[in-house]
């Protein structure tokens, strides 16, 4: 009699991965240093750090907009950099802030500054179902005959949200794209984002500083400091988010813990003579490190 064979389901790519990864602009000391972090399809992951700890990089690169090795950074497995069809089928969608000067869509990037109502816009992309689109519009509170140029900020990046959702992502990357939203605006928008996650399977990297509402909206969260990921996993890698407690006061609490070992830091360099006792200088400028307008003066 032949054995009997047990088909093993192939297992699924995670919807994010990070294998060791290691990132820096040319020239400058590393952004992101050796981070690892694995994200299931479906979750919904807060990035959070300081200013500058990395997260705009971080999300870029996920985004393929930089690029590393192949293995390094997985997007339901592929890579992001050289599978350009993630990108541009819109599976993997990046909302960010060049947001504020372009409409992004799928990777491409369309001027806003263009004197056309949001209707105009949003009918203009292809291939979108209907029912999604009005989901999109109703939700986000579109007047479809307001023109571009005579929106708030607010108002444009409403426009601007509904543009990069209109076709279903399987994985979105947010960069601090609510940050000008009114309170129920943001608020329908993270339902819309974890009803996505739960009916569909999609998953979301969400990088903000505000984190008001986001305790019962997080699965997962990953916590950089100055580059390095010291925090990444699931809810159970943080045993502080007890029900009740804020978000606000345990990353409050991080925060402050890491300004406080880094300005220790600094005094014991001062105090060795490593780091110059002096109150910072104001570097000399040269006429190319201005603004432009200021360079009319030099012509
Ligand atoms: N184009 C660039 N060239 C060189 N260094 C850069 C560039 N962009 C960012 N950096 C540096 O990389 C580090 C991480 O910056 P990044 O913008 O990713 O931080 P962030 O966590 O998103 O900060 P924020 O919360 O202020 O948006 C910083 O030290 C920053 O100075």
């Amino acid at each position: 009699m032949a054995a009997a064979t047990t088909a093993q389901a192939p297992q699924e790519p995670a919807a994010v991965s990070l294998n060791g990864l290691t990132f820096s602009y040319p020239g400058c000391a590393a952004s992101v240093k050796d981070a690892n972090l694995e994200l299931p399809r479906g979750s919904r992951c807060l990035l959070i750090g300081a200013n500058g700890a990395g997260k705009t990089t971080l999300l870029q690169l996920l985004a393929g907009k930089y690029m590393v090795g192949r293995s390094v950074i997985t997007v339901l497995g592929r890579s992001p950099f050289y599978d350009l069809q993630l990108t541009c089928s819109g599976q993997l969608s990046y909302l960010g802030t060049s947001w504020r000067k372009d409409v992004a869509f799928a990777g491409y990037g369309v001027p806003h500054q263009a004197d056309i109502t949001a209707g105009k816009m949003i009918f203009g992309v292809e291939g979108v179902d209907p029912a999604r689109r009005e989901r999109l519009i109703r939700l986000l509170d579109i007047d479809l005959y307001q023109r571009l140029t005579t929106m708030s900020d607010g108002q444009r990046r409403r426009v601007q949200i509904a543009m990069g959702l209109l076709k279903p992502y399987d994985v979105l990357l947010m960069d601090e794209i609510t940050v000008d939203m009114d309170v129920l605006g943001r608020q329908d928008l993270l339902d819309f984002f974890r009803d996505e996650c739960e009916s569909r399977g999609a998953s979301i990297v969400y990088a903000t500083h505000i984190f008001d509402g986001l305790e019962g909206w997080v699965t997962h969260l990953a916590y950089l400091e100055n580059g390095q990921m010291k925090i990444g996993g699931g809810r159970s890698v943080l045993p502080e988010l007890k029900p009740g407690v804020k978000l606000l006061h345990v990353v409050e609490g991080w925060l402050r813990k890491e300004k406080e070992a880094r300005q220790a830091r600094e005094r014991e360099q001062r105090a060795s003579g490593a780091a110059p006792a002096a109150a910072p200088v104001a570097p000399t400028r040269t006429p190319f490190d201005m603004p432009s307008k200021h360079l009319a003066f030099f012509r």
